[in-house]
């Protein structure tokens, strides 16, 4: 985890505290028995379609009971516990705003609705902080989508709260804009500020945040820093499709390495199991050298995240 910063300004740090929580729908168990422990920083939530994010987060935020365990900010449930919005925003999956609103309208609409004291300060303050102060008086429908959800993290940032949960913030941006919101959490992240943002595409959550936690169907399948995250999926068994200049000749090689659990030949070429991405990309270029063999195509044929994620689960 990053080391606690001190929060610049306005309320005191905030940690989020998940103790053996489980949240069933009917038959479907969503989350199960998740625990885990978030302070200032950025931490990416990793997890592919259906994973359960969604449902954390929203019992993070108080929207849902959790069906066992506690949700807890600063120590306190999280259920039934409107206090609890003083320290907490939550910008949701789906884009919810009013089109005919201007952005600045859009981000004081939810001051009013925090009852703060200074609504037109608190609006500015939010809106600088995600650097939309020029485009502020414009109708939202006339933003793109990165703007539109920078107004949208301005909305849930207008009470300066201590713990920000994003659902999904990158979804159908283009790469600029992606940028844009990365330093943006970066930011909030260095203020001290707790930010936890959910995401299934792997790179996203490497380049933002500190920590990571991975949940696979409900459960949390592995957390630690993006480093140890990437050497659990890259230090696990990998299949290869392989063509060469003689297959048959390279087959035999290879079952004789240490680095190859199986060969399967066919008429489209090799499919290799190795036991480890590194040792036997390695291993292959030397092995086909020593054999006189050209290899012509080398390719990762099991390298979808569900793949991965399901040898997380089961590490
Ligand atoms: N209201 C509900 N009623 C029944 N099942 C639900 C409900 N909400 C979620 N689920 C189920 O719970 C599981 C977790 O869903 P959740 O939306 O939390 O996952 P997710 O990781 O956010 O996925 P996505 O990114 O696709 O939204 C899924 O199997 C989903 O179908």
């Amino acid at each position: 985890m990053e080391p606690r910063k001190p929060r610049t300004k306005g309320s005191p740090v905030s940690d989020l505290d998940l103790r053996g929580v489980s949240r069933w729908y009917g038959n479907v168990v969503a989350v199960n028995d998740v625990t885990m422990t978030l302070g200032p920083g950025v931490t990416g939530l990793l997890g592919p379609n259906g994973a359960g994010k969604t449902t954390l987060l929203h019992m993070m935020a108080g929207f849902l009971a959790p069906s066992r365990g506690q949700v807890l900010i600063d120590g306190d449930a999280t259920w039934r516990n409107p206090a609890i919005y003083r320290k907490l925003g939550l910008v949701n999956e789906r884009e919810a705003v009013y089109g005919f609103l201007s952005g600045q309208e859009f981000v004081r609409a939810s001051a009013k609705l925090h009852g703060l004291p200074d609504a037109d300060a608190a609006t500015r303050r939010a809106i600088d902080l995600v650097e939309m102060t020029d485009a502020q008086d414009r109708r939202m429908d006339t933003y793109s989508k990165g703007m539109r959800q920078r107004m949208r993290v301005a909305a849930a940032l207008v009470h300066d709260p201590a713990v920000l949960l994003l659902d999904e913030p990158f979804n159908g941006m283009d790469p600029r804009q992606r940028m844009h919101m990365m330093d943006l959490l970066h930011r909030l992240g260095a203020q001290g500020r707790t930010v936890l943002f959910s995401s299934h595409i792997l790179e996203e959550v490497e380049q933002v945040s500190g920590t990571v936690q991975v949940i696979v169907a409900g459960r949390l399948a592995a957390s630690g820093d993006f480093r140890t995250i990437r050497r659990l999926m890259t230090h696990r068994p990998h299949v290869f499709a392989i063509r060469s200049s003689d297959d048959r000749r390279l087959a035999v090689a290879l079952m004789a390495s240490d680095a190859v659990a199986g060969v399967t030949l066919d008429k489209d070429g090799l499919t290799v199991h190795a036991g480890d991405y590194g040792t036997f990309t390695r291993a292959l270029p030397r092995i086909a050298l020593d054999e006189g063999v050209r290899v012509r195509q080398l390719i990762p044929s099991d390298e979808s995240l569900e793949s991965v994620f399901s040898y997380l689960v089961s590490a």
